[in-house]
């Protein structure tokens, strides 16, 4: 076994499709707390040695051990705290060299770090505080690992479009064309697919399953599907995008 399965656009997106399940059964877990903003506070917490709130502490050690681990030997894997993680501990693993080299430097986890504190979260969550912030913050990081590597799963996503047509691309590479780029690469009807879909799948697996009774619960799902609908046309589908222009601006290097 060497993960060498082959890479199309087909393949590509039923890997997006899959990855929209793991999306939504995180986000369940996490609207299951209220916002818990000492989780997040600067100093509410005081670790010895380490400056940051509790959510940094928890994903920058796991982070660590995971590194260890070797989760980030695997190119769909990427750190949000990428300084000074260990190396990996683990034998090396034949992993699919597919992507070009350079796709190792697109990581744009600081900003979905950034858009997910700042504006998902706070669309997701009630207000509140329940005291369990330790899994608050472990749920926090299962959420942000599903949501970046789906978005940098869009490297992928570029390398089969870039093989599928290199003509109609490395012109607009070397212009160093994002808008043409961004144009060429983008499918709208794809995108209306997967917003309708994740909107679906939210009802679906969102809802109150019981042995007694159907259908009274109609309407009362564990997490808002419009809303999910809307984290994937305002962030997860743009910041896919940007990935993918990315690793293309990268991609004759
Ligand atoms: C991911 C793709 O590229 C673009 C981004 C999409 C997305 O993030 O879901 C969908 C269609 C495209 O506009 C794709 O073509 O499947």
């Amino acid at each position: 076994e060497t993960g060498n399965h082959e890479y199309t656009l087909s393949s590509v997106r039923e890997a997006l499709v899959r990855q929209e399940d793991t999306i939504i059964f995180n986000l369940i877990e996490r609207v299951k707390f209220p916002i818990n903003s000492r989780t997040y506070h600067q100093n509410y917490a005081s670790f010895p040695a380490f400056h940051g709130s509790l959510v940094d502490f928890v994903v920058k050690n796991t982070e660590a051990i995971q590194a260890k681990a070797g989760r980030y030997q695997s190119p769909e894997e990427n750190p949000f705290f990428p300084e000074n993680l260990p190396p990996s501990l683990m034998p090396h693993y034949p992993f699919s060299k597919i992507l070009h080299p350079e796709a190792a430097l697109v990581n744009i986890n600081k900003s979905i770090w950034k858009v997910y504190f700042d504006e998902m979260l706070p669309l997701f969550v009630a207000s509140g505080d329940d005291g369990n912030y330790a899994q608050t913050a472990a749920s926090d990081l299962s959420l942000l690992q599903a949501i970046s590597r789906r978005i940098h799963y869009g490297k992928f996503v570029a390398e089969v479009k870039f093989r599928e047509s290199p003509h109609d691309y490395e012109p607009l590479i070397r212009a160093r064309d994002t808008e043409g780029l961004m144009k060429l690469l983008t499918f709208a009807s794809v995108e209306e697919m997967v917003k309708k879909r994740v909107e679906k799948k939210a009802m679906v697996f969102g809802q109150e399953v019981s042995l007694e009774r159907d259908d009274d619960d109609k309407g009362n799902y564990k997490v808002d599907p419009s809303l999910v609908s809307r984290l994937y046309d305002k962030w997860v589908i743009p910041l896919t995008k940007e990935v993918e222009v990315e690793y293309l601006l990268r991609r004759l290097d």
